[in-house]
């Protein structure tokens, strides 16, 4: 544990292991994401990323670690609910909105679950439709705010489910292959969409799609059989030839 450094960080990883049956998903990872910081996550199948979100949402509870949230609540402690309201939000892969509600009806209801019940009679109306049109424009569905959300594109679905987790107000983003399945053109678009995002919240993207990590121009950290490999810009990480023997090459 480095006290110092973890005081100035949004998520602190130290020494995290995770075994399944006796294998080792997670092998003394560490790492640290800095309050504003945009990060992506890559590796090849089986290196542990899903693992790492799992441990950080309190679905799977580590043997051993540290990990440390806004610079002082030991996630390790508390429960999936309780993780949630700290305000971490993550999108899982495949999109889960509510097919046969519109648009502005899944935003406005994801509003909804997220607000405390006891501040409800000081609600304003008014605010809530502002914030929903101020996301509308984030995920570029603007136009498509009455539609049902069953008839968007597979991109589209992504984008909805992207800003119903800001309706959430979360400080950090976990984001599992946000493109996997995107036209080229929804690609760039959603590295667009996760920059804008990334002026105000923390956000940490999971993706295989190399073409997207380099739109998003942020810190890669390369995980391999549950650990840090690498770590730095694309370009830094690329150039590594175990970055490349293990993942980049194949
Ligand atoms: N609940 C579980 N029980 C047993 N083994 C598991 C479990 N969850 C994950 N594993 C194993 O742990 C290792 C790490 O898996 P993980 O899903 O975290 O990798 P990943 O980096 O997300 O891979 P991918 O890119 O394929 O999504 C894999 O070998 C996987 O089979």
């Amino acid at each position: 544990m480095n006290p110092d450094l973890m005081t100035r960080t949004l998520l602190y990883l130290d020494g995290v292991s995770v075994s399944f049956d006796g294998f080792r998903a997670l092998n003394n990872l560490s790492f640290t994401i800095l309050p504003g910081e945009m990060r992506a996550i890559i590796g090849p199948n089986g290196a542990g990323k899903t693992t790492m979100m799992d441990v950080v949402t309190g679905k799977t509870r580590p043997d051993a670690g540290h990990v440390i949230f806004d610079g002082k609540v030991d996630l390790t402690k508390q429960d999936e609910a309780a993780i949630a309201s700290l305000g971490i939000g993550r999108k899982f892969q495949k999109p889960t909105v509510f097919e046969s509600h519109t648009v502005w009806d899944n935003l406005d209801l994801a509003i909804e679950g997220a607000r405390d019940p006891a501040s409800t009679l000081f609600h304003m109306e008014g605010e809530e439709r502002d914030r929903i049109e101020e996301i509308l424009g984030i995920v570029r569905l603007r136009e498509r705010r009455y539609e049902l959300a069953g008839a968007l594109s597979h991109g589209q679905k992504q984008w909805l489910e992207i800003g119903m987790l800001l309706a959430q107000n979360p400080k950090l983003l976990l984001v599992d292959e946000p493109v996997a399945g995107m036209t080229d053109a929804e690609t760039a678009e959603t590295a667009d969409l996760l920059r804008e995002i990334a002026r105000t919240h923390s956000v940490v993207v999971v993706e295989h799609d190399m073409t997207f990590v380099r739109d998003l121009g942020v810190k890669v950290t390369v995980l391999h059989e549950g650990s840090v490999l690498a770590e730095g810009s694309l370009d830094h990480v690329s150039a590594d030839p175990r970055v490349v023997e293990v993942y980049l090459g194949r």
